[in-house]
C-alpha cells in the first residue's frame, strides 16, 4: 500500500523535512501539508509541488500525520484532529517536550504515536532525528517513522524517558556551535582581521573539527591533546576558557534546556 504522508503545520522543520522527503524519492502526489496562513499554504505548493489541505482533511486522507507545530499550537492542533483522526492513523510528533501520552490521551484510544525531536541540519541532510514509541506505537511504527527521518539525515531509537536530554543536546546542539562560532568570528575581529576572513577560518576549523570527530575514531581529549602542543598557543586559550569555567557553563546550560523541555510538557508556555 502506497504511504499518504501529511505534515501539518509547515514551517521551519516541517519544510525542511518535506524538502528531504522528496529529494529521497517520495512523490509529491503521496504528500499533503497544511499551513495556518494562505500565503505559506501558496509558498508551499509553488516550491514543492504538493497539495495544501485544511488540518481536518489531511487528517481524512493521510495513512501518517507529522505535527510540526510549536509546542504552544499543538492543544488547538489537537483539538481541530482529535474529531477526524481515525484511530488506525500514525502520528508523529516532532515538538519538543511533549509526551506521546498527551497524544494518546487526546487523540481516539489506541492512536499509534511516535516523538521525534529532530534538528535543522535537516536543511543539509545531516539532521540527527531521535526517535521514541509510544504505547501504541509497533516496530513498523518506528521503521516508517525512520524511514520518512532517514531521508534528511541519521536517526537514534532512545527510550521516551530520554527525550528531553536529547532535545537538550541535539535538538538545540546546532544553536550552540553557531553561537560559539559568532564569538570566534568576533574575537578574529579584536584580533584584527577581516570579518568575512574570520568567519572563514572559523567555520573551516568547524568543518574540520566536525570530521575529525565523525571520521577519526579517536576520543575528543585525544584530538584536542594533538592540537596543544607543550608551551604552545592553545594552552594558552584552554587556560583561559577554563578560567571562565566555560565547561560548567555548557553543563549548567544544556541542563536549562532539559528542563524547558520538561516545562513544556508540563504546558508552562
Ligand atoms: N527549530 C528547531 O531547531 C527545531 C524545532 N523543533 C520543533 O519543531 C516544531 C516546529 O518548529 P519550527 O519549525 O522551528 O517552527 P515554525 O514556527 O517555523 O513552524 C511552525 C508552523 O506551524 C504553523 N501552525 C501553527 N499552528 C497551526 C495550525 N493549527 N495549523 C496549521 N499550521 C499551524 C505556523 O504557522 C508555523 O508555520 C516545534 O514543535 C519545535 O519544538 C524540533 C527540533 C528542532
Ligand atoms: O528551541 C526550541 O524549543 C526548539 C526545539 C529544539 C530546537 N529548537
Amino acid at each position: 500500500m502506497t504511504q499518504k504522508v501529511a505534515v501539518l503545520g509547515t514551517g521551519k522543520i516541517g519544510e525542511a523535512l518535506l524538502s528531504g522527503m522528496l529529494r529521497g524519492g517520495w512523490s509529491p502526489s503521496n504528500l499533503l501539508v497544511t499551513a495556518r496562513r494562505p500565503e505559506r499554504a501558496k509558498e508551499l505548493r509553488d516550491r514543492h509541488g504538493v497539495e495544501a489541505v485544511s488540518n481536518t482533511e489531511a487528517a481524512k486522507h493521510a495513512d501518517t500525520l507529522i505535527l510540526t507545530v510549536k509546542p504552544q499550537d499543538m492543544h488547538t492542533l489537537l483539538d481541530e484532529l482529535a474529531p477526524h483522526t481515525p484511530s488506525e492513523r500514525l502520528v508523529i510528533s516532532g515538538a519538543a517536550g511533549l509526551p506521546t501520552s498527551l497524544f494518546e490521551e487526546r487523540l481516539q484510544p489506541g492512536t499509534p504515536v511516535v516523538r521525534v525531536m529532530t534538528n535543522t541540519p535537516a536543511l543539509v541532510d545531516e539532521a540527527m532525528s531521535v526517535v521514541s514509541a509510544g504505547s501504541h506505537a509497533t516496530e513498523a511504527h518506528l521503521a516508517l517513522t525512520e524511514e520518512i527521518f532517514n531521508g534528511v539525515g541519521k536517526t537514534l531509537r532512545v527510550p521516551e524517558s530520554q527525550q528531553d536530554a536529547a532535545t537538550a543536546l541535539s535538538g538545540s546542539g546546532p544553536a550552540y556551535f553557531y553561537f560559539l562560532v559568532e564569538a570566534m568570528t568576533d574575537a578574529g575581529i579584536l584580533l584584527g582581521l577581516p570579518r568575512d576572513k574570520a568567519h572563514d577560518l572559523i567555520v573551516q576549523a568547524a568543518i574540520g573539527a566536525a570530521a575529525m570527530l565523525r571520521d577519526s575514531g579517536d576520543h575528543p581529549v585525544t584530538l584536542r591533546e594533538n592540537v596543544t602542543s607543550p608551551a604552545g598557543t592553545t594552552i594558552n586559550a584552554i587556560r583561559e576558557l577554563e578560567n571562565h569555567r566555560v565547561r560548567a557553563a555548557v553543563l549548567d546550560a544544556l541542563e536549562a534546556a532539559r528542563d524547558r523541555s520538561r516545562e513544556l510538557a508540563a504546558g508552562k508556555r
